[in-house]
């Protein structure tokens, strides 16, 4: 395959048109697994793939789109090697030991933590006014959100002792990035980190980056030592932080010996469904965990959808599911030509919402709920002072949820999402209002959608004044791809733009605002 051509081709801009509203101005950018096969190698698994990046420029009413493949260290030593030389999630490799530096992973016998890999290949992380793309291991990759050429890669662990972040950061009010990570440096000492970078530095320390003045807010010790679990993303309040410990859990001996048995990271993680799920909740201010121990059965979740706080209980939503059969759903092997027939999920993406009594009647008698809200979510007081949640069910078959971020944290009404059935590929997009449980659906024949990204219109009083941005791969052959623009309130589409180069399924994204981009030099 030759590359060379490929890339030229996929950076060249194509122009598409399209009746947009004239306030929609910015880059919507996006980034997912691109690249599954490098010289006669394949990768395993969909979430192995190399970063792609794509973006959709809106300017005066026209629309650029253009691509180009995240140039990690991985990458590089991949296509100079022309095989896969770097392990990611599904895909065990051994490097050329001499030209790499990727080195450190084969004294494995003396490092109980590998080296991981920098193919930031899940989302986009906004750090002041530059991006980075992001994946669950120690490196970020800043990138140019206009050009999107690959810049520097900055590595989380020389800052604070994380070896694992998530790829779905929060931000405050005033811009600062609230991250968690795992620390598994220390096997006898392993713990959840909650960190934060602040969104500019002093300015007599201008030369300084962020990162050298990120922060340690708070660490949750993991109730196992050698087993961590596993987790996606994270859930924020005005004054807490949400975490779930499930039992998705991380074997920290066998990530360790992993290269010596030949055996993927993904082999490293297990449900324990005979394990509770945990919650977790940090005091945003005094940066303690509140002490009551509060649980549910065994669950494995990946997105939060958001979280708040109503009359002393914690209300938050999560798309969780029966067991981790999701990943085993993506290796490529199985996302062949009859993968919606042969590939059922066993388990499918549930909406739930807990809503956990933190203020509640030190007095309350074993056995009574504690919840005062009106909900069917339950929380049961037990005889060790422990409580006992159920969930409200809000709906089913929804993935790659997104709200509008400025109700993130409080209390709120739509959740945009994919829609799947029993297949991973989603087929239609929907708005959930999540008070009503009314449900509002765009979906065409042949046309699998991305995550919906709301776009707030200036000045916007109500939640869903704005528009949903979503790009469309078609499956028939011939038919192009688009980027569907619907109006958010009455999910009707206000038009598309059709991209006449083929467009990859991709996992998450941000809207970029024109006023948040540097000026471009044409
Ligand atoms: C490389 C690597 C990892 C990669 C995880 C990835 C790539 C997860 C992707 C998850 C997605 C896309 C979920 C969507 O809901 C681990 C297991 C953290 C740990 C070891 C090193
Ligand atoms: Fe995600």
């Amino acid at each position: 395959r030759n590359y060379t051509e490929l890339h030229q081709k996929i950076q060249k801009l194509h122009q598409v048109y399209s009746h947009l509203p004239t306030w929609l101005q910015g880059v919507l950018l996006r980034n997912g697994p691109g690249m599954h096969t490098i010289g006669d190698t394949k990768y395993n698994h969909w979430f192995d793939g190399l970063a792609l990046l794509h973006s959709f420029t809106f300017k005066n009413g026209e629309v650029y789109y253009r691509s180009k493949y995240l140039r990690s260290d991985t990458y590089n030593c991949n296509i100079e090697a022309n095989r896969i030389v770097v392990s990611e999630f599904g895909t065990m490799a051994y490097p050329d030991p001499c030209k790499n530096i990727f080195a450190k992973a084969f004294s494995y016998l003396s490092h109980t933590i590998p080296e991981f890999t920098d193919n930031c290949l899940i989302n986009i992380m906004k750090s002041g006014d530059d991006y980075y793309a992001t994946s669950e291991t120690n490196f970020i990759r800043k990138i140019d959100p206009q050009t999107l050429e690959t810049l520097e890669k900055v590595d989380y662990s020389k800052y604070v002792a994380v070896n694992l972040a998530t790829s779905h950061p929060h931000y405050d009010s005033a811009g600062n990035i609230l991250n968690m990570g795992t620390s598994i440096v220390d096997k006898g000492r392993t713990k959840y980190l909650l960190f934060k970078i602040p969104s500019s530095v002093p300015e007599k320390e201008k030369k300084k980056s962020c990162f050298k003045h990120m922060e340690v807010v708070c660490s949750i010790p993991s109730r196992s030592l050698l087993q961590p679990s596993y987790y996606h993303s994270f859930g924020i309040t005005e004054n807490y932080i949400v975490f779930i410990e499930q039992p998705f859990k991380l074997d920290i001996v066998k990530l360790a010996t992993a290269y010596i048995r030949g055996v993927n990271w993904a082999s490293c993680l297990a449900f324990h469904k005979e394990d509770k799920t945990w919650f977790h909740f940090v005091d945003r201010k005094t940066k303690k965990e509140v002490s009551t121990k509060f649980y549910t059965d065994a669950m494995v979740l990946y997105h939060h959808i958001n979280a708040y706080e109503e009359d002393g209980h914690v209300v938050f939503d999560i798309i969780a599911y029966k067991d981790n059969s999701l990943y085993d759903m993506f290796y490529l092997k199985k996302l062949n030509k009859d993968f919606e027939e042969n590939n059922k999920l066993t388990s499918i993406p549930t909406c739930k919402r807990f809503v956990v009594p933190l203020q509640y009647d030190k007095d309350a008698e074993v056995g009574s709920n504690l919840v005062k809200l009106p909900t069917s979510a339950t929380a049961v007081k037990e005889k060790d002072g422990s409580i006992y949640c159920q969930p409200e069910i809000l709906c089913e078959g929804i993935e790659l949820p997104r709200v509008n971020y400025d109700y993130n944290g409080k209390k709120y009404k739509y959740v945009y999402a994919t829609e799947v059935q029993w297949s991973p590929v989603p087929t239609k997009i929907a708005k959930l209002n999540v008070q009503t449980k009314e449900i509002l659906h765009w979906g065409e024949e042949h046309c699998w959608p991305s995550e919906p990204i709301f776009v707030p219109s200036p000045g916007a009083r109500e939640e869903d004044e704005g528009v949903v941005l979503t790009c469309v791969v078609v499956s028939e052959p011939n038919k192009a791809p688009f980027l569907l623009i619907l109006d958010a309130k009455t999910f009707k589409e206000l038009g598309r733009a059709t991209v006449n180069v083929e467009m990859h399924l991709d996992l998450h994204g941000v809207f970029i605002p024109q006023n948040d981009l540097e000026d471009e030099t044409e």
